[in-house]
């Protein structure tokens, strides 16, 4: 009998979570727990709060590869929301990862690790952090918090900074074309990371579709781990503009989408 990988993804009620765990499971290929704090049996769901060490403990043993898309949202509240929740859920993560030999964790970081690079820089995943909010520096810090495992305790950590990923599967602004993920591409994005090479030790990737105005060169991931994505935010605002659905216009000076 052939064994499957053992993947545990967080925050798998949520938008991306969720969209990625229907996707994998579709594949077969996988012995998956899916786990969130907002648990739902109909879905396959379970309880976990990222900052119950414990119960991460319990959830990542026996785990090769974990898929780490839980967030608090409301970005900004540091010292309610990313610091108590989100910085600390990835620590204990990385910290029950190390304890039970979790070979790799892949986390959803943020184009807005980067997000106050001018619009019309076109940077690689490779160039200095910078984070336009304190939601994108908690991103920088689990990025480094990787480097960290990676280096020192041989967890392999991928970052996917993600672009922008709606609950409904279509660009809605000028800003979005440029950073846009559809679901599909989502979904072979993560298993990509999932299969890629075992002895890549820590990689950061911007997470996109194959979009015409992309602010990043993402073409170098076919090579590396085989991504090849399939949409582009254009055709689909092309096709908006002919229904009449509404596009925002919100170019901003900033790729986050930031003002000063
Ligand atoms: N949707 C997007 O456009 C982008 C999302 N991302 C990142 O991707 C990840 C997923 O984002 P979305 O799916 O859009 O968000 P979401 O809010 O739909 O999903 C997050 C999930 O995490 C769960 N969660 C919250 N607190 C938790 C806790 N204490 N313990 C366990 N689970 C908890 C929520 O219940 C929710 O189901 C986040 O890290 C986000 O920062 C990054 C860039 C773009
Ligand atoms: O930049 C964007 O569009 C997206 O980036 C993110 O990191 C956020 O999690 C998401 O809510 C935003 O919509």
């Amino acid at each position: 009998m052939v064994m499957k990988r053992k993947l545990l993804i967080t925050g798998a009620a949520g938008v991306i979570g969720g969209a990625v765990t229907a996707g994998l499971r579709t594949l077969e290929r996988y012995d998956i727990t899916a786990a969130d704090v907002r648990p739902d049996e109909a879905r396959g769901i379970a309880s976990l709060d990222v900052t119950d060490a414990q119960r991460m403990e319990e959830l990542t043993t026996g785990v090769d590869t974990v898929l780490h898309f839980a967030w608090a949202k409301d970005q900004d509240d540091f010292l309610g929301k990313v610091l108590p929740i989100n910085v600390t859920g990835a620590y204990h993560l990385y910290e029950a990862a190390r304890r039970n030999g979790v070979k790799r964790i892949i986390f959803a970081s943020s184009n807005h690790a980067t997000g106050f690079y001018k619009v019309g820089e076109k940077i690689e995943a490779t160039d200095p952090y910078r984070p336009d909010s304190f939601y994108g520096l908690s991103k920088c810090y689990i990025e480094l918090l990787g480097q960290l495992y990676a280096d020192k305790h041989g967890i392999s950590s991928i970052n996917i900074r993600i672009g922008n990923f709606p609950g409904d599967d279509r660009p809605h602004s000028d800003r979005a074309a440029h950073i846009w993920i559809s679901a599909r591409d989502m979904v072979q994005l993560a298993e990509r990371c999932i299969e890629a090479d075992e002895n890549i030790p820590f990689l950061c990737l911007y997470g996109t579709s194959a979009n015409t105005d992309n602010y990043y060169d993402i073409g170098y991931l076919k090579e590396l781990i085989g991504y090849d994505p399939q949409d582009d935010a254009a055709r689909l605002m092309d096709e908006a503009e002919r229904r009449h659905q509404p596009i925002k216009h919100d170019e901003t000076a900033y790729q986050g989408g930031v003002t000063k």
